[in-house]
């Protein structure tokens, strides 16, 4: 068996390996010719695959290692009887870290408590729901927006996107891009509803950036500069827009996902299904392929701020500001796009919340609740 593997996933030996001969193609570059013997493809995100790309290959399966699908033209798929699987929930836990690292640094350079501010959800499945647990957990308050689910489970607890946008001091969009039908999200966040956002808000897309209309935003932050974009996926990646990326706050080069432990069970998750595809199992479980985390234990002596704490553990596991500023750079010196995947390409080992163990002693002990909350491992 003949697999093309995107270059930028890790583990690629253990986990594709295994079915046969691997050959790594960056995702960006993959072309019809490299499938032409190709029995399997897998992919991340910045492959699009469809009708141009698979047309007249042998290509029978396909695996994406991210949770995202709408790179992937599925009706193509399934119509050609190519089988498919996606990773959902592979790296959900990475982006709410990602989304507690950025909104405690925004908070910080405010000057103004996190913890006080009412937060809005927009789209709240595995990820938003993470997000939504850990955020409550603190006691804040939290508005979700999640159509979708409301009409499957009914509408309390949730609220409709213009009340999030009146209501809300940051607004966290955790949507998938969905072109077309009743739930489309294609500028979900458009013209209207980032006039009406609350002036000294932010919000926060770790969504897709097809999701907020970043012409409209940069006319906010611009003509305004009374609102905050902490901005970690972009319309056109990786070619962004480099005058909405110097207006960011916080910029990210779509990377909220990218924990090793993220990728590494997408990675797995992409395994277990071509397992299935060719009607056999695997026993390969993450801790074979994942190992163990530099920093696994921190002990706090005595009490702090819980948003003191909360920093120091997060900036510990995971610094959202390292990413900003090597976006930055890159940006600087490569230009946008080639800055955009270089840091993408190039991207430092990550862990997890949960890979870092916190020992709490004496009046530090207060501070377990908040911690667990957020998602750190307390230690016995
Ligand atoms: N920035 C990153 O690195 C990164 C990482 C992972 C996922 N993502 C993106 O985030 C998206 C969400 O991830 P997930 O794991 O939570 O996916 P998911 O499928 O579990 O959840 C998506 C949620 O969005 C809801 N939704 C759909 N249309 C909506 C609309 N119009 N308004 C409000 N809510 C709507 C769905 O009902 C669902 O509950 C993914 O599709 C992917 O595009 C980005
Ligand atoms: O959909 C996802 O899982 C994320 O957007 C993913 O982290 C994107 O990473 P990429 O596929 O671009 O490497």
């Amino acid at each position: 068996m003949h697999l093309i593997v995107d270059a930028n996933i890790p583990a690629a030996d253990a986990c594709f390996g295994v079915f046969g001969r691997v050959t790594r193609v960056s995702g960006r570059e993959i072309t019809r010719a490299h499938l032409e013997d190709a029995d399997a493809l897998i992919v991340r995100s910045v492959t699009p695959v469809g009708e141009a790309l698979l047309a007249g290959t042998p290509v029978r399966f396909v695996g994406t290692c991210t949770i995202g699908t709408d790179h992937v033209d599925r009706d193509y798929l399934a119509a050609h009887g190519i089988g498919f699987a996606s990773a959902p929930g592979c790296n959900a836990e990475a982006v709410a870290d990602y989304v507690l690292s950025s909104l405690l640094t925004h908070a910080e350079r405010e000057g103004r408590p996190l913890l006080e501010r009412r937060v809005g959800i927009v789209g709240a499945g595995n990820v938003g729901r993470r997000v939504q647990a850990r955020l409550e957990g603190l006691g804040m308050t939290v508005l979700v927006c999640d159509p979708p689910r409301a009409e499957r489970e009914g509408s309390a607890g949730f609220a409709g996107l213009d009340a999030l946008v009146e209501r809300c001091d940051v607004l966290c969009l955790h949507t998938p891009l969905v072109r077309e039908g009743r739930h489309a999200t294609r500028h979900l966040l458009g013209t209207n509803r980032i006039a009406g956002l609350q002036p000294g808000s932010a919000v926060l897309n770790a969504g897709r950036g097809d999701c907020v209309d970043g012409a409209a935003l940069y006319r906010r932050l611009t003509m305004l500069g009374d609102i905050a974009a902490l901005l970690d996926v972009w319309e056109n990646e990786p070619g962004i827009d480099a005058a909405l990326h110097a207006e960011a706050a916080l910029a990210t080069p779509h990377i909220a996902g990218y924990s090793l432990d993220g990728k590494l069970r997408g990675s797995l998750m992409i395994h277990h299904a071509l397992a299935g595809h060719l009607g056999s199992r695997s026993a390969l479980a993450l801790d074979d392929i994942c190992p163990p985390p530099a920093l696994a234990e921190l002990t706090l002596g005595r009490a702090l701020p819980v948003e003191d704490a909360l920093r120091l553990c997060a900036r510990a596991v995971y610094d959202a500001r390292r990413d900003h500023d090597a976006l930055r750079r890159r940006a600087a010196e490569a230009g946008t796009a080639a800055g955009f995947d270089a840091c993408r390409a190039g991207y430092p080992l990550r862990r997890e919340f949960a890979t870092l163990s916190v020992r709490l002693e004496g009046e530090a002990r207060t501070l377990a609740g908040p911690l667990a909350a957020a998602g750190f491992t307390l230690a016995a």
